[in-house]
């Protein structure tokens, strides 16, 4: 018998193409259609060639929905720079992308210590190896399936070995998947072994938001009850 536990499936809604002058709103909107937690996106026109919004939104935001988990998708430059802020606003998980940083280990202790959960995302480009040594430092990887910057681009199929990799190696860890994910390309996801979803245009363009989401629990329970049959 395997002592391993495969972390559950979350769904997580970008809000990134959503109407943003109701973001509360349409955060409520993708609670009651079901969702787990909010993926929010954070971009700063350095780091990626785009801006949104920053803690002060988030600050607002939090009492509006006080029990919901919010995970920050920190596309930005010295993100470290950003910690303090975002724990105070209420964010619950701090994902930054490794290529913005200097000193993961650093970053990743402060994270923790100021009461977020510790998230490490790599784009496209940037090989799983680069977190290995960090292993014990981070809850979460995010694995990039579009290139960050913008909602609606395509799915890359091709880093679900990034995905295949972790999972086989660390049984236990949450490993996220964002960009191009809906109901057409969630069944790779799911069989390669991510268990927290992002989608964006997929859920908050659907006509009906909780079918999509429900589809994509679907297609990722399944994944897990198949492997861990298989052990
Ligand atoms: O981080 C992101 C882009 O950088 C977004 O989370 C992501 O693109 C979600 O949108 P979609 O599902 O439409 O691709
Ligand atoms: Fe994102």
């Amino acid at each position: 018998m395997s002592g391993h536990t495969h972390p559950c499936c979350k769904i997580g809604p970008s809000i990134l193409c959503a109407d943003l002058s109701c973001l509360a709103d349409e955060c409520r909107r993708m609670i009651h259609s079901g969702a787990d937690y909010l993926h929010l996106d954070v971009m700063d026109g350095h780091f990626v060639p785009n801006l949104t919004f920053g803690h002060p939104i988030v600050k607002c935001l939090r009492p509006k929905m006080p029990d919901v988990y919010f995970d920050m998708h920190m596309m930005v430059q010295n993100p470290e720079r950003w910690v303090e802020n975002m724990a105070d606003a209420g964010a619950n998980q701090y994902t930054f992308h490794v290529e913005a940083c200097d000193d993961i280990p650093a970053l990743c202790r402060k994270i923790q210590e100021s009461g977020m959960r510790v998230g490490v995302g790599l784009k496209p480009g940037t090989p799983v190896e680069t977190i290995l040594p960090y292993s014990d430092l981070f809850d979460v990887v995010l694995i990039m399936t579009v290139e960050p910057g913008f909602g609606g681009q395509r799915f890359m199929e091709d880093m679900m070995s990034k995905v295949q990799y972790l999972r086989t190696n660390f049984p236990d860890l949450d490993i996220e998947v964002d960009g191009g994910v809906g109901p057409s390309t969630i069944d790779v996801v799911a069989e390669a072994g991510a268990n927290m979803i992002v989608s964006g245009t997929a859920i908050t363009g659907a006509a009906d938001p909780s079918q999509v989401i429900a589809l994509l629990r679907n297609s990722v329970e399944n994944a897990i009850q198949k492997s861990q049959l298989e052990r």
